[in-house]
């Protein structure tokens, strides 16, 4: 569990938030609001991030900011996950886990000691010489794996480095279910997006799950889904239509600007980041998200609070991510400029989000 806001600190952040997600909005006449309602409103994404993020509390324990698990890795993708997992723990996540293939493993525990690293996951290949009895076998194992972490855990990040291989995608989508059922929030990235796009009902109607496309992944949805191409002219409403057919479900449509809906409203997050389009960033923003989501799930369940669809904490979570990756790979531009990389990016984190929330 997260750490519990006093009643004080709670109405003052609900206030807040009103403000913040609604400003003047509240006071416009219907047929005003709804024609901007058709537009995304611009999110203020540090006050967002002040709202959500927790002070630290020496009363708390280990594990009370967050427990985030990635869900991720295989021969040839380790960066991925890893970008992932660390970028949670620098936000200020307690512990963070990788559920990756038996070779993705021992590398990415390379990479750093601070992440517990699970290597559960099975690719075709390994298993090629089994009959179908063995690998069904196998296939309960690997659910067994993940199943008895499952209700530990605040969210999940399905997809960074997963790669495409059909056996893995496969019990990637029963532990998609598994985290259903212990209502387990869930952010979808990379690869976890090539399955959900194929099988859509994975993830239907649940208002915990987040989909965070890049341009292709985002192409390839409005295509399966809208059944149409994707309309720049018309993006806020579009994603707001993707969002709302797939069951309310929030949507963080990367780009130049960041668009997020779950099918009710539509928000924008376009600070000045950095002009590097290295690969990883879209890793970090997915842990992040996770992080935020979490923190922002903890408030929720303070009775004294009373949440709008637009302050959801998938919507939040998303808001506060984009703001805080945008924040840091502006600065690790200012101090790395062309050379900059996704992990310069990941070392500005702290800096970034103290920044906006100072530690003491
Ligand atoms: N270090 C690691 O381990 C990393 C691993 N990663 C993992 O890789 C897996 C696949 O994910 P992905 O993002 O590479 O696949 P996808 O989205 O299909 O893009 C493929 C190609 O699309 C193009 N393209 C891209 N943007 C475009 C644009 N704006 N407009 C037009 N075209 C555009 C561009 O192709 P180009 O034609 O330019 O060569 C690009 O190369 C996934 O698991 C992910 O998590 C990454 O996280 C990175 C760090
Ligand atoms: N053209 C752009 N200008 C400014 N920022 C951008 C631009 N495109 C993406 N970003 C930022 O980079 C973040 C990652 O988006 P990107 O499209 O690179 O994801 P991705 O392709 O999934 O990345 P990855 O390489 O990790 O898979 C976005 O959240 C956004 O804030
Ligand atoms: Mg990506």
């Amino acid at each position: 569990m997260l750490v519990k806001h006093s009643s004080s600190t709670v109405l003052r952040r609900q206030q807040f938030l009103v403000r913040t997600l609604c400003g003047s909005r509240t006071h416009l006449p219907k047929l005003i609001r709804a024609t901007m309602s058709s537009k995304s409103e611009a999110a203020d994404a540090e006050s967002v991030l002040r709202t959500v993020t927790p002070s630290l509390d020496p009363k708390r324990h280990k594990g009370q900011a967050g427990k985030i698990a990635v869900i991720g890795g295989c021969r040839e993708y380790t960066g991925a996950p890893y970008f992932a997992a660390i970028s949670a723990l620098k936000i200020g996540a307690d512990l963070s886990h990788v559920f990756c293939t038996k070779d993705a493993a021992p590398v990415i525990k390379s990479y750093s000691p601070e992440l517990i690293v699970h290597p559960v996951l099975e690719e075709s290949y390994t298993i090629s010489q089994f009959s179908e009895e063995e690998k069904r076998k196998v296939e309960d194992k690997v659910i067994g794996e993940v199943d008895k972490w499952m209700e530990r855990f605040d969210c999940l990040v399905i997809g960074p480095g997963l790669g495409r291989d059909p056996f893995l995608l496969e019990c990637v989508s029963k532990i998609m279910l598994l985290a259903k059922k212990s209502n387990v929030p869930f952010v979808v990235d990379g690869d976890g997006l090539f399955l959900v796009t194929n099988s859509i009902d994975l993830v239907k109607s649940y208002p915990l799950a987040v989909l965070t496309p890049n341009v292709n992944e985002y192409k390839r949805l409005v295509q399966k889904v809208l059944n149409c191409e994707v309309d720049e002219e018309n993006a806020g409403d579009q994603l707001r239509s993707l969002a709302k057919q797939i069951g309310g479900v929030t949507i963080l449509r990367k780009g130049k600007t960041d668009l997020i809906s779950n099918g009710e409203i539509v928000k924008s997050v376009s600070i000045y980041g950095s002009p590097r389009r290295c690969g990883g960033q879209g890793d970090i923003l997915s842990g992040g998200v996770a992080v935020f989501l979490s923190w922002a799930q903890q408030l929720k369940s303070d009775p004294e609070r009373n949440f709008s669809p637009s302050e959801s904490p998938a919507i939040l979570g998303c808001i506060a991510a984009s703001g805080l990756l945008r924040k840091a790979a502006a600065l690790a531009f200012t101090k790395h400029k062309r050379s900059t990389l996704t992990s310069d990016i990941i070392e500005c984190l702290g800096e970034s989000l103290e920044d906006i929330c100072p530690a003491s």
